[in-house]
């Protein structure tokens, strides 16, 4: 009050204002959003305790976060399989890894893309051969299954496991042993699994394309990452955690203007922490002095998105699918994954379709989308 900077809320400058939830305040260079009715809880603060410089920062200042993660971290102890839901770039397998890490398990932590498991090879990739099993297999190998032995096995994008390895894998966690090809006897396996993905796998479920019983078997306990844009007050916490692990020399020293702060706080960040990460990379590139301007924070193209709603049902489209030749169809997607840089959103707009259909289409042609991210 009173100061020659004056005070602000909402870019408006006053000297007494009644607060709505997220309104920012402005005081002088120091930034603040409001939150209406947050209750403070004691489990507020907490994180899963590990050194932030190795897989990102679980520290938050948002109380229910803070409770499911310091539940997550007492599970993590347990041999309770873990399933983690939430949008891409949420910090899925980051979350994956601090669970291993809390485990307690000396083996190691195996990550199988679900969605990369080829049919014909499916039995070898995740149960190993015996050498001479088929052409080709010149040694004996273990497969992902029989390396997690007495670690994690992290299964990502589980909603993209093709139903012949669902009911292969549905084997291994009921029975705990695995058959190599071309073995004889199955071999006894210690398992902690972690599944992750960003599809909704109850409604997959309810489809048929995913096995019901698999998904029990996996749900032992549900964990849905929050996207960015609901935990805005993270930010200062994450910024931070990115920048110091960013590889650009200097960039932990980095201040942020006040307009370089409004923006990070009102973008909507449909692909989450990995987007965020991308942009300040960037920005410390850019940034000529000792704070990143607004000018330094460049949007990646993504346009005025709505948040991504796998959950909105919405009708298949076979005509367009009979219509265009698939190879067609095809390098259509291919191109504008390019040009949206993998974001699906943005394809789908560019095709005037849904997202879910989109996701049909990369499944159905087999494109690997995260390819074409930055
Ligand atoms: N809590 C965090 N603190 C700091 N960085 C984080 C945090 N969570 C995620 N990140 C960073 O964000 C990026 C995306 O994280 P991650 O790969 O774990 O997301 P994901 O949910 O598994 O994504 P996808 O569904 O696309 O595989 C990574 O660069 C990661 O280091």
């Amino acid at each position: 009050m009173g100061s020659r900077n004056g005070s602000h809320v909402n870019d408006k400058r006053v000297t007494k204002a009644a607060l709505r939830d997220g309104d920012f305040i402005e005081l002088g260079h120091v930034i603040l959003r409001y939150r209406a009715g947050l209750l403070s809880s004691p489990a507020a603060g907490a994180d899963l305790d590990l050194p932030p410089s190795e897989v990102g920062d679980l520290s938050t200042l948002v109380p229910s976060l803070a409770e499911n993660l310091y539940a997550l971290t007492r599970i993590a102890r347990a041999h309770i399989p873990v399933l983690l839901l939430g949008e891409s770039g949420t910090g899925k397998e980051v979350l994956a890894r601090n669970v291993h890490a809390h485990s307690g398990r000396a083996g190691p932590l195996v990550a199988v893309n679900c969605g990369a498991l080829t049919a014909s090879l499916l039995e070898s990739q995740l149960f190993g051969h015996v050498k001479g099993a088929f052409t080709g297999a010149v040694r004996d190998e273990p497969g992902y299954v029989r390396r997690a032995d007495g670690g994690t096995l992290f299964l990502d994008e589980v909603g993209d496991l093709p139903l012949p390895a669902q009911a292969a894998l549905l084997r291994v966690l009921e029975e705990n042993e695995v058959a190599p090809v071309g073995g004889t006897n199955p071999i006894k396996v210690d398992l902690r699994v972690v599944a992750a993905t960003h599809k909704p796998l109850d409604k997959m479920a309810l489809r048929g394309e995913l096995r019901v019983d698999l998904l029990a078997r996996l749900s032992g306990h549900r964990h849905t990452l929050t996207p960015l844009r609901e935990r805005l007050e993270d930010m200062g916490i994450l910024v931070r955690d990115l920048l110091r692990r960013s590889k650009v020399p200097g960039a932990s020293e980095l201040g942020f203007t006040i307009q370089a702060g409004k923006w990070l706080l009102s973008q909507p960040w449909s692909l989450n922490i990995r987007e965020l990460s991308q942009v300040l990379g960037v920005a410390a590139v850019l940034a000529d002095g000792p704070l990143i301007e607004r000018a330094h924070l460049v949007e990646r193209s993504l346009g005025p998105l709505a948040p991504p709603s796998e959950e909105s049902v919405v009708a298949p489209e076979p005509e367009e699918e009979r219509e265009t030749a698939p190879d067609a169809l095809r390098g259509r997607i291919v191109a504008l994954l390019e040009k949206h840089r993998g974001n699906v959103s943005g394809v789908a707009r560019d095709m005037g379709k849904s997202r879910v259909q989109i996701h049909r289409w990369i499944q159905r042609f087999s494109i690997d989308a995260d390819a074409y991210r930055l």
